[in-house]
């Protein structure tokens, strides 16, 4: 097929464009990459950072998550529905991101340690969150605008990751929490949460979650 996702067989940062392809019933090949692979060294070497995740779409060939999610984005209508929109997507992403960043440092840098006082500090960085939902249609939608949007699928991301780290950390968002379950039920979607290949998979290259 067209689509080819290069990642380790993590969720990490390739999670929110499988279920970016999923839930819009788009195929797509899985190119597992290994550590044995990876140390080889050729593939790092022809990756523009020297990093995955990378994407193939045909012959077009892409590296960054955020770029790969704004890609299908744009080709999949997934942008929001004007100029305005798509400039609040750009903004929630980067908080998505900012947040994804620091889920990283904890899970990679600082899990044993860190990880009690990271959950203490949570509900201030989910709070945002709960809010942009709260002022789009009193958050029984999507969160910028009338339809879904690739922010939604990288946002659904990380509160699944952050259910596994804290279960509890969406008690105190009600929008937030009923945002995940509706979400998760897409039919679609749903059919790919139940998936093999996405219960195989575990969330982070390092067995913490
Ligand atoms: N900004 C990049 C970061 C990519 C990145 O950090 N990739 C890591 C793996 S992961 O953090 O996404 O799990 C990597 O390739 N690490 C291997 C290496 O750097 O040699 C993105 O968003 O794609």
């Amino acid at each position: 097929g067209k689509y080819t996702l290069t990642y380790f067989p993590v969720r990490g940062r390739g999670e929110a464009t499988r279920m970016l392809l999923a839930d819009q019933k788009q195929e797509w090949t899985e190119d597992v990459v290994t550590g044995e692979i990876w140390q080889k060294g050729d593939l790092k070497k022809s990756c523009v950072f020297g990093q995955v995740p990378r994407f193939q779409d045909g012959d077009f060939v892409l590296v960054q998550s955020n770029a790969i999610l704004r890609h299908l984005a744009r080709n999949h209508g997934l942008y929001g529905q004007d100029a305005r929109e798509a400039t609040l997507l750009d903004m929630v992403n980067d908080g998505v991101e900012d947040l994804r960043v620091k889920y990283a440092r904890l899970i990679y840098q600082n899990y044993d340690a860190g990880k009690a006082e990271y959950i203490e500090a949570l509900p201030a960085q989910l709070r945002p969150f709960e809010n942009l939902l709260a002022q789009n249609d009193g958050g029984k939608g999507f969160i910028v605008g009338k339809k879904i949007s690739f922010v939604d699928y990288n946002l659904l991301d990380i509160l699944q990751l952050h259910l596994v780290l804290a279960p509890n950390c969406l008690d105190s968002f009600p929008l937030l929490a009923a945002y995940v379950q509706r979400l998760n039920a897409r039919p679609h979607l749903k059919t790919y949460l139940e998936s093999e290949g996405r219960k195989q998979r575990p969330i982070n290259g390092n067995g913490k979650q």
